[in-house]
């Protein structure tokens, strides 16, 4: 299990966040919505220790009950922007945390290079990141990360930029991996239905300063998720948004 307790992050004098605590837990999906700046991305930028200059935070977060010292590799973190780097290949690009954690260059692009097929990314290994759509380097993006072997995915807004049909098959192709093999999710979004499809559990932030306002476990199974028995949800979060987006 992460256990994050008690985090506070401040710009100067100003509280951008009040002390925040949650838990991930393997195989569980939580997830973070909230109004634009209510600080979803500091929280997962903190967790992976690369907190924007200029903020300052205070907090405690541990992983199977040892102190987590950011950047760990317990925890694989998918910014919003997708961050490739230019002068890489996809293939290179999406490979690079494996290396970074260890594996030989060939090792890492055997592991990634299946999963181009999968990821809509066929035939783009060779290409670099200005040859391809925003939705393609998302999901290049989504491929770095989601290949890393760390029980814990910090992703921030990952499906945002694609289009509706690569969305759903993406949201799946996750669920099934969470299946497969059981990793705490913390999935920031700002689509409530992909939030009702995806979560255990949602938690809902306000603003100014930040702060969970609702924690919402979803306990009906994802087959049975039905626009209709979803929907009460879906609109109990809607007005708690409107209420809390100032
Ligand atoms: N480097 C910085 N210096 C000062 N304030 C900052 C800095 N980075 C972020 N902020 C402020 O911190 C707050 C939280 O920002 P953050 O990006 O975490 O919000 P968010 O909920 O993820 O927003 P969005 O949904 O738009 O991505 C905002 O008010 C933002 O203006």
């Amino acid at each position: 299990m992460l256990r994050l307790e008690d985090l506070t992050i401040r710009a100067a004098d100003r509280l951008l966040v009040e002390p925040t605590s949650l838990t991930l837990v393997p195989g569980q999906v939580t997830c973070l919505i909230g109004p634009s700046g209510c600080g979803k991305s500091s929280v997962l930028k903190w967790l992976a220790g690369v907190l924007a200059p200029g903020l300052t935070a205070e907090g405690r977060a541990e992983v199977e009950r040892t102190p987590l010292v950011p950047p760990s590799p317990a925890l694989a973190y998918q910014p919003q922007q997708d961050t490739l780097f230019p002068w890489l290949t996809v293939a290179e690009n999406a490979a690079l945390g494996l290396e970074l954690s260890g594996l030989s260059r060939r090792a890492a692009q055997a592991r990634v290079r299946p999963l181009f097929d999968r990821f809509g990314l066929a035939g783009c290994e060779d290409r670099f990141p200005r040859e391809l759509s925003g939705g393609m380097r998302q999901r290049a993006a989504f491929l770095r990360t989601i290949v890393l072997d760390a029980p814990y995915l910090l992703l921030d807004e990952p499906f945002s930029a694609l289009d509706a049909v690569t969305r759903l098959r993406l949201q799946d192709w996750l669920l099934a991996r969470l299946a497969e093999r059981p990793r705490g999710v913390l999935l920031v979004t700002h689509d409530l239905y992909e939030a009702t499809q995806m979560a255990n559990r949602i938690l809902v932030m306000a603003a100014c300063p930040g702060r969970i306002v609702a924690d919402i476990s979803l306990t009906t199974p994802r087959p049975a998720r039905s626009e209709a028995a979803l929907a009460g949800v879906r609109a109990d979060l809607r007005s708690l948004l409107m209420e809390e987006t100032p």
